[in-house]
């Protein structure tokens, strides 16, 4: 049995670490939040809200915060990382050894670059000796501060570790259901994003909902068809951080991935949509790196090399819709083939 009121620490102050930190501090677990920015800590101890990413939403009084971070983890066993993927190295790199022995739990969507990495293998890189998880699935933050019946998913190799995520992070509003492929979840929450941008888009361009419906099953199959190449177990993509995290990514304005497509949709540039965000938009930079990991693996991904040349290349957006439309007509799910075979590397 995990024991409930062992404590917690969620490193990262934005919208997801401050959301994941006020559940369990609502259910009545003990919990820290570290965060960098002491002007926001102080405002959080002292109003209960977090104003800069969390505005209008009222904070549970027991959630503890500080800007020291070696104090907020040493007060933990269970450590949850919630620092963008542009960061996520270097804030683990001066704590690393403090880590040793910790239960550690990435909730961080994105892929570094060089070495195509995932945000567990860098925890494996900078901190060896601690015990390693991924949570990842359809988490609109906004939602879930709201209280909006939510799930997800927490994966690792490491059972207990699923356990004693499921016992902290379960509660009224939040089933937590359990993976031991920790690969293809964080694949599944990282490449999702770039759909995201797609459908935001579309939904600026005003195109049907037939359009919608084909991008997103469309981005399922290419999702599908990288991870089966790249040795991930392709059902994964079928659950809540495949399937589930793309529909709600690319259905819903509350998401900053489609924010950003849907500026792009309405002619700013990329800078004016990410700067209006003021958050992170794990997307842009994944378009990046699967489009260079896609030509070097030789698999065939349209929607990203389009979306890369529309969005980097400055190719006009007809000219690349038309070249998607009129590419090769294959098969609806060739990839199905390959999930009842497909390698599974975790
Ligand atoms: N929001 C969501 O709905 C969900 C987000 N995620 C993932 O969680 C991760 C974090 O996202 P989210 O919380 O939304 O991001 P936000 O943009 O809301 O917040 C980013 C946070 O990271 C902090 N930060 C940035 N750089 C550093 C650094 N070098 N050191 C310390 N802190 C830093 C920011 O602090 P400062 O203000 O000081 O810059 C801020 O507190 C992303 O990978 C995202 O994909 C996953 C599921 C849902
Ligand atoms: O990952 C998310 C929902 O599951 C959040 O998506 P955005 O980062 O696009 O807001």
């Amino acid at each position: 049995m995990t024991d409930r009121k062992a404590p917690v620490c969620v490193l990262g102050g934005g919208s997801f670490g401050t959301t994941l930190a006020n559940l369990m501090a609502a259910e009545g677990v003990p919990v820290t939040l570290w965060l960098r920015d002491a002007k926001v800590a102080r405002q959080i101890a002292d109003n209960h809200e977090n104003p800069r990413y969390l505005p209008g939403f009222r904070l549970d009084e027991r959630l503890q915060v500080t800007t020291d971070i070696e104090a907020a983890i040493a007060s933990a066993g269970l450590i949850f990382l919630a620092i963008p993927s542009s960061a996520f190295r270097s804030v683990l790199q001066s704590v690393g050894p403090l880590l040793a022995g910790k239960q550690v739990v990435s909730t961080t969507k994105g892929i570094e670059q060089p070495g195509f990495l995932m945000m567990s293998q860098i925890v494996e890189q900078e901190a060896p000796a601690a015990r390693v998880a991924v949570l990842s699935g359809p988490n609109l933050a906004k939602e879930m501060a709201a209280g909006e019946l939510t799930a997800t998913v927490v994966a690792s190799e490491d059972e207990q570790l699923c356990h004693a995520v499921q016992a902290v992070l379960g509660g009224p509003n939040l089933r937590v259901y359990a993976s031991q492929d920790r690969y293809g979840v964080e694949l599944g929450g990282a490449l999702k994003n770039v759909y995201a941008i797609i459908a935001g888009m579309a939904s600026a361009l005003g195109m049907g909902e037939n359009t919608k419906a084909m991008l997103i099953t469309r981005a399922l199959a290419e999702m599908t068809r990288f991870a089966v190449h790249m040795g991930a177990n392709p059902l994964t993509f079928l659950g809540l951080a495949g399937v589930g995290d793309l529909i709600v990514t690319c259905t819903s304005a509350q998401s900053r991935n489609f924010q950003v497509g849907y500026a792009l949709g309405k002619g700013e540039t990329l800078e004016e949509g990410v700067a209006r965000l003021g958050q992170v938009a794990e997307g842009v930079n994944t378009l990046k790196v699967l489009k260079q990991k896609s030509e070097e693996e030789g698999v065939y991904m349209p929607l990203v090399t389009g979306l890369h040349a529309i969005v980097f290349d400055k190719q006009p957006l007809p000219v690349v819709i038309g070249k998607l439309m009129s590419a090769e007509q294959k098969t609806d799910v060739e990839f199905a083939a390959v999930m009842s075979a497909g390698p599974i590397k975790s």
